[in-house]
């Protein structure tokens, strides 16, 4: 019998706890699988959710205590930056494997970790960093290895596409529903990291970087939230057979990078649109498999501790094997050029906030005709009312007229135009 693999937990909050959870119990069943166990050694945390359901551990005064010789793989389960990335490096230069779920961490110092990693002969394992409970970072690093990927599209939010289908489907206010994901363990420590796409840009500048091979920083996506999202919006979408969801999107062509992150109309018929709840899904489009979709929950303490203990699982056959190498860290990853997203053409939905009165809508169009830019469908509601909302569809027009054109409409036409104007654009 080989013998059994030491780990040190530092933060115990909702993800900290699952891998407790998964690791006691189902410890049988891993010890089965692998013939030896994983221990865990020593925890520490400020706060913990579950200090009292761990049995046999040392609970740490310091976080160098999980530098001791007898651990084998450490877990930054803290979250946030500054402090996760001192504890990581540390803990490199003490020769320990790290696992971690923390996306702002690899979007931001990713490659210095990677390149630490490589040079300490120790391995990083991040699958939980990027939707959840989905092994996505292993289907692209791994299984989808012989393959040129051209695209990703992705739900990567869990919090969004919960708080975006229950407004569809129960009408409860954006700020309820959000109070809700946060209860379920599913928003950040800030949930306007959630809210405003920027935990979604974290994850995609992951998931294109291991993509592409491409080194892209959570600075280089481009990203736009869902705090403006209305019922209005999301009603009007349906009438016209489409669903709204805040979508990743990145891809490589003619050796330029497009990784962006904003609110979506997508057809009812598209995989991504029937994907509700906490749920994530990533489809990835690559030469040899064509399109492949992942889904599963993307947020949450034991969907995402799964990934977790997968990671350590990994790690500790590498241990007992041997041979632990990073192959991530020995990849290189190249510099590349972006596109300049108001080069790129779509339809778009734009709502106005109008005053009701005739000629509104006869002014608008003439901005936006003067842009190249035609309009397909369109709908006032709430007529009589002092503002209201003037929905419009466009057929296809360029992303930098539609900008232009609106800044004008809100400049020049400040009589009819009130509040802030909705921009979404309508997934190809
Ligand atoms: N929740 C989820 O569904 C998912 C989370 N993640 C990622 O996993 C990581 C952890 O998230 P989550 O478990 O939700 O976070 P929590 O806030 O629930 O847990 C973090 C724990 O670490 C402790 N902690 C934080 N900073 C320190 C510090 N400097 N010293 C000592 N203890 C500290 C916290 O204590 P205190 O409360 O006192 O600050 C808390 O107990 C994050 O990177 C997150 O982005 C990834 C996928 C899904
Ligand atoms: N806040 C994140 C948690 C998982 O990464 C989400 O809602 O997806």
């Amino acid at each position: 019998m080989d013998k059994d693999i030491n780990i040190g937990i530092f933060g115990l909050g909702t993800v900290g706890c699952g891998v407790v959870k998964i690791l006691q119990d189902n410890a049988d069943l891993i010890r089965k699988r692998l013939g030896f166990g994983i221990n865990i050694k020593k925890v520490f945390s400020r706060t913990s959710k579950c200090k009292n359901l761990i049995t046999n551990y040392i609970y740490a005064k310091d976080y160098k205590e999980l530098f001791d010789d007898d651990i084998d793989i450490v877990l930054e389960l803290i979250g946030g930056i500054d402090v996760a990335r001192k504890f990581v490096c540390q803990a490199i230069d003490n020769k320990k494997n790290i696992v971690s779920a923390n996306k702002a961490l690899f979007a931001n110092h990713g490659f210095e970790i990677f390149s630490k990693a490589a040079q300490n002969g120790v391995k990083i394992g991040f699958e939980a960093s990027v939707a959840g409970g989905v092994p996505i970072i292993k289907v692209i690093t791994r299984d989808l290895m012989a393959n040129n990927i051209k695209s990703i599209k992705a739900i990567v939010n869990g919090t969004c596409n919960y708080i975006l289908s229950q407004m569809f489907e129960t009408h409860e206010s954006f700020e309820t529903i959000l109070n809700k994901a946060i209860k379920e363990g599913y928003a950040e420590r800030d949930p306007s990291f959630d809210i405003d796409g920027i935990d979604s840009a974290q994850k995609m500048a992951i998931l294109a970087s291991i993509s592409f091979n491409a080194k892209v920083e959570e600075k280089d996506v481009h990203v736009e939230g869902i705090r403006d999202i209305d019922f209005i919006d999301i009603d009007f979408a349906q009438k016209l057979g489409y669903r709204v969801k805040l979508l990743g999107i990145a891809n490589s062509k003619d050796n330029k990078l497009l990784v962006r992150v904003a609110p979506y109309f997508i057809e009812q018929d598209n995989i991504l649109a029937k994907v509700d709840g906490v749920y994530n899904a990533i489809s990835v489009i690559s030469d040899m498999t064509g399109q492949t979709t992942y889904v599963g929950k993307g947020a949450g303490s034991l969907p995402t501790a799964s990934s977790v203990v997968a990671d350590i699982i990994d790690i500790a056959k590498d241990i007992e094997s041997g041979t632990v190498k990073d192959t991530l860290s020995m990849r290189v990853f190249e510099k590349m050029e972006f596109v300049d997203i108001d080069s790129l053409e779509s339809h778009f939905y734009i709502r106005f906030s109008v005053v009701d009165s005739v000629g509104v809508l006869s002014r608008i169009a003439n901005v936006l005709s003067k842009y190249n830019i035609s309009i397909k469908s369109v709908v006032q509601i709430g007529k009589g009312l002092d503002v209201v909302p003037l929905l419009v569809l466009t057929h296809k027009a360029k992303e930098s007229n539609v900008k232009k054109a609106i800044r004008e409409i809100e400049k020049n036409h400040q009589t009819i135009i009130k509040n802030g104007t909705v921009l979404i654009r309508v997934l190809d």
